[in-house]
């Protein structure tokens, strides 16, 4: 792929959040009845649809790479009783799961490992009500590992006898998804209080109710880094982010902001123009991970120096993006240098691109975040389909911003 070297303007396609979507979905399927529209074309989206809609004598169901559905789902398939194997790509197999299995046995699931013991597939054998107390269950969950085991939990809590509360160990990571997690549930006449170290979930049936789901901050931030790489002069709009935002990865605004990109609120979306940048970024990613590699890959084509901390949940994702981002840096000339205690840096030092080949290792957020480098230069993307996790119409609309793009056999 390779640049028209022209400012970039007009107007790109986001997909819809798939955080909100698979949340979205689960509560809608635990309260029966609900309009959701604008929900994400996401592969991990339109995956989750289809196995809710599986009839209950399924034997196995396939959440492919998907960390939440296989999360979500294990609850959800779990209080309702249902006798199914839940399992995954190998890279899933590879996932841990044993915080949220530990804590659906102590509430009444009956869940078996049929392979290695804390991760999938799952064996689920149905739930037994005699285990479960009528007073609030009580259970401690470590934090610092996925959030994704708390909004699990939390999402079927309303469906228990006695209700649920959860506290929360270690460093609580990605907490924004467990506000949005509060937010959705709410918004479906749930119960649910958080009160930092506690979250407390009353039992309550939850309300049918219709929800139009917001576009994607995570995708935004592939389009904020084009702004930040283009030509001078470059803008971008994005139609369907909301000002206020139950996304976490809104966080994208502040951290661009000092990369040399602004925005600009309207009814519609938002407007990005470019603007001077900071000398130095310090930016801590424990409440949104998923930027991370967007942004170390604009610090080091900018030139501005970037201190990355909270990076931890980073190694247990679609592959360890920490790894994966050291090897397809140095290809340019850049680092992500691990200097210990938790603290990354991204050095200024020469960085060209010139036809270097990007591996993605079965991760669509490499795809994303190394394909704004054409900008700058020639670049092939190894395994570009795997955009089709979070953003399928990525590569289209790549085309109509400009982007001369030929796919290799
Ligand atoms: O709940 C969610 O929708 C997500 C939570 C985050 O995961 P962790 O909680 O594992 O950090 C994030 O990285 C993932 O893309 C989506
Ligand atoms: C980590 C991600 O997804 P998940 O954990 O849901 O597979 C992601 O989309 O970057």
């Amino acid at each position: 792929m390779r640049w028209n070297g022209a400012p970039l303007s007009g107007s790109a396609q986001l997909p819809a959040s798939k955080s909100e979507s698979n949340r979205a979905l689960i509560i809608r399927a635990l309260a029966g009845a609900g309009q959701l529209d604008n929900l994400s074309d996401a592969n991990d989206t339109e995956l989750m649809q289809r196995l809710l809609a599986e009839p209950a004598t399924t034997a196995t169901l396939n959440a492919e790479d998907a960390g939440t559905v296989m999360r979500f789902l294990t609850a959800y398939l779990a209080v309702t009783g249902r006798q199914v194997l839940l399992t995954g790509t190998a890279r899933m197999r590879q996932r841990p799961i044993g915080v949220l299995v530990d804590a659906l046995r102590q509430l009444g699931a009956q869940i078996e490992y049929t392979e290695q013991e804390g991760y999938p597939p799952l064996q689920l054998q149905g739930w037994n009500p005699a285990l479960t107390a009528q007073e609030p269950a009580e259970l401690s969950v470590r934090g610092d590992i996925s959030s994704q085991y708390i909004s699990a939990l939390m999402m079927v809590g309303p469906q228990l006898p006695g209700g649920l509360r959860l506290r929360l160990t270690g460093k609580v990571g990605s907490r924004p998804y467990i506000r949005m997690t509060q937010s959705l549930m709410q918004h479906f006449g749930g119960q649910c209080r958080d009160l930092g170290e506690i979250i407390e979930v009353r039992l309550q049936a939850y309300q049918p109710a219709d929800y139009t789901i917001e576009s994607d901050w995570s995708a935004a931030s592939y389009w904020y880094a084009m702004v930040a790489l283009a030509p001078a002069g470059s803008s971008i709009t994005l139609p369907g982010l909301r000002r206020h935002s139950w996304q976490g990865d809104q966080a994208i605004v502040a951290i661009m902001d000092q990369l040399g990109v602004a925005t600009e609120f309207d009814e519609q979306g938002v407007i990005l123009t470019q603007k001077a940048r900071a000398a130095a970024v310090e930016q801590d990613f424990t409440d949104c991970p998923d930027l991370a590699q967007t942004v170390a890959v604009v610090a080091a084509a900018v030139g501005v120096p970037l201190v990355l901390t909270g990076l931890e949940s980073l190694r247990i994702k679609e592959t360890d993006r920490i790894a994966a981002l050291q090897a397809e840096l140095s290809k340019f000339g850049g680092a992500l240098v691990d200097e210990g205690d938790g603290r990354f840096r991204v050095p200024v030092a020469p960085f060209t691109v010139q036809g270097q080949t990007i591996e993605t290792y079965h991760d669509h957020r490499m795809a994303m975040a190394f394909a704004p480098l054409a900008l700058r230069g020639p670049l092939t993307i190894l395994a570009p389909t795997v955009v089709r996790k979070s953003y399928p119409q990525f590569w289209k609309e790549l085309g109509k911003a400009g982007f001369d793009i030929i796919e290799q056999a």
